[in-house]
């Protein structure tokens, strides 16, 4: 029988079978690989577990990777909601490298600025994110203070489609959460028990049905950082959009658009059409990256 996965708890899985009914699973071996929003094959054991035997092909893996760890986020993404706020302040800096993460998975970054019912602040936050809207990034301004405003909107975005809701904390992620799949806190708290995980937990990630929209919604735990270490350059550069026409330009076919001579992206940064804090981002994630020393 196949199924999706919808939780992981270390090598303990949650998996919507389908025929419609969830069974706790496992992975024989060590190694498991297996992570949320995975497609899988199963060997039903008794009348309750399962058995992953094969995890089905992906369409892509969303990773995030910090200090030397490389850690799985979910398989399977249509496109990353990233939630930013009016209040308090987002991070430019994450909000840039989950861009990265997402388009380097072949993911679409959606912005969702939340809070835009706090009218004081509104104006700056816009302004902050008038570059990413100018990279083509779609930004949908939200309030989860109206619920069926908020379903209107986002309701369509959603169909058809796995979609991994993603933010820093205080962003007003799980308010969204729980507008969009009431049951949510209720299902997290069912599978800790089953999976003797003890009290609700935040630090797991979930996937989560849309039924009426034949959608899927993955929450993430909030996030203070996207670790991108495991990324290659030209991955890097993936989540620069803004790099790319110039970067046909470049003298060499390995440019690392750092200090090399002819290149065209940095010659666009010094005409002023590239910006300089954009750049500087892409030189920050780079230079993190496995592979220091080539650049
Ligand atoms: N004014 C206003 N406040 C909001 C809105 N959405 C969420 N909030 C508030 O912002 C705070 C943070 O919201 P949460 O939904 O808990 O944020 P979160 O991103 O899930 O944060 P963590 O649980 O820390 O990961 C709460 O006090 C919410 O009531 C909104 O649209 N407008
Ligand atoms: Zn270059």
């Amino acid at each position: 029988m196949q199924g999706r996965v919808i939780t992981a708890y270390g090598r303990h899985f949650m998996v919507k079978l389908s025929d419609g009914t969830i069974r706790q699973s496992y992975m024989k071996g060590k190694k498991t690989g297996v992570c949320v929003g995975d497609y899988v094959r199963v060997a039903l054991q008794g009348n309750e577990e399962a058995r992953i035997e094969e995890v089905l092909e992906r369409q892509n893996l969303l990773y995030r990777s910090d200090e030397m760890r490389s850690k799985q986020f979910a398989a399977n993404v249509d496109q990353l909601l990233i939630v930013v706020a009016v209040q308090p302040t987002f991070s430019d800096d994450l909000l840039s490298r989950a861009i990265v993460g997402a388009r380097s998975a072949h993911i679409d970054p959606i912005i969702l600025l939340n809070k835009v019912d706090l009218i004081e602040d509104y104006p700056q936050a816009k302004e902050r994110l008038s570059i990413y809207a100018q990279l083509g990034i779609p930004i949908i301004e939200i309030s989860t203070l109206d619920a069926n405003q908020l379903k209107t909107q986002l309701l369509p975005l959603l169909q058809d489609k796995t979609s991994l809701l993603f933010g820093q904390s205080a962003m007003g992620k799980s308010s969204i959460l729980n507008v969009l799949v009431p049951e949510a806190k209720a299902h997290t708290q069912e599978y800790s028990v089953a999976l003797g995980t003890g009290k609700h937990t935040t630090t797991t990630t979930s996937l989560y049905e849309l039924p009426d929209i034949q959608g899927y919604l993955i929450d993430s735990p909030g996030f203070q950082s996207f670790g991108l270490r495991h990324l290659g350059q030209s991955e890097v550069a993936l989540g620069f959009p803004e790099f790319s026409e110039f970067v046909e330009q470049c003298k060499f076919y390995n440019c690392t658009h750092l200090h090399e001579p002819g290149c065209g992206v940095l010659r666009a940064l010094n005409e002023g059409i590239i910006s300089t804090k954009r750049h500087e981002m892409y030189e920050r994630i780079l230079l993190e990256c496995t592979a220091p020393e080539k650049y």
